[in-house]
């Protein structure tokens, strides 16, 4: 997959200003941001963030995942470092799409884990393609970065577009009734490295 850089902006946010970049990726028919604060080009590590889309956790406060709340911590760190990116990919649903999402909860509902219920509607546990990251981080010179993830395919997916990944920073959020299966079937099924929490 590849994207073409089409324009930017600022983006003033609780967290301070954002620059805003606009990516379109024509075969996935999809468009994409990548938010930066400060020089984010001049060759040191950027703290970054590659967020993949959830309409629900990201835009309507659901407490099934964590998404959100991962978001708002990854704005406020870079915020608080003044530099930093986050790379806003449209993958929503690990890659199924919306409808597909809202299929999938339904079948959450009836007692599947996230994965069982991707694998019930024919899909894989996770279907997000990251190539399209390269020509982001290419057009915004970025070849190192601090990774805040807890997903440790995220950190090989940038490291396969050549981006040397300096280090990993958890980014843990507080679980809820509502997202406990779906945090312990994420460190059980999908191998995200969670701390132990007190
Ligand atoms: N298919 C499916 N996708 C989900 C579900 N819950 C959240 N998602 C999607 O999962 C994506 C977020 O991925 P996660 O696996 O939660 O976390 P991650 O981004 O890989 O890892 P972190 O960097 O640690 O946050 C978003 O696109 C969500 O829409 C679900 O139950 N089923
Ligand atoms: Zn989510």
């Amino acid at each position: 997959m590849t994207a073409r850089y089409v324009e930017s902006s600022r983006l003033p946010t609780a967290w301070g200003e954002f620059e805003m970049h606009g990516f379109e990726d024509a075969e996935g028919n999809k468009e994409h941001v990548v938010l930066t604060m400060g020089d984010v080009g001049n060759g040191e590590p950027v703290l970054a963030r590659v967020h993949s889309e959830c309409l629900t956790g990201d835009a309507l406060f659901s407490m099934r995942c964590d998404c959100g709340m991962q978001l708002h911590a990854a704005m406020k760190a870079i915020s608080e470092e003044g530099r930093g990116a986050i790379f806003y990919l449209r993958q929503e649903g690990r890659g199924i799409g919306l409808l597909n999402k809202i299929k999938a909860y339904k079948l959450q509902d009836a007692g599947a884990d996230t994965v069982e219920a991707n694998e019930q509607l024919g899909f894989g546990p996770d279907m997000r393609d990251y190539s399209l990251l390269k020509p982001m981080l290419e057009h915004l010179k970025i070849k190192s970065v601090r990774l805040m993830t807890n997903n440790p395919r995220k950190v090989a997916a940038l490291e396969e577009q050549g981006v040397d990944v300096v280090e990993r920073i958890a980014l843990q959020t507080a679980s809820n009734p509502h997202n406990e299966k779906y945090l312990s079937t994420k460190a059980g099924k999908l191998g995200h490295m969670f701390e132990a929490q007190g």
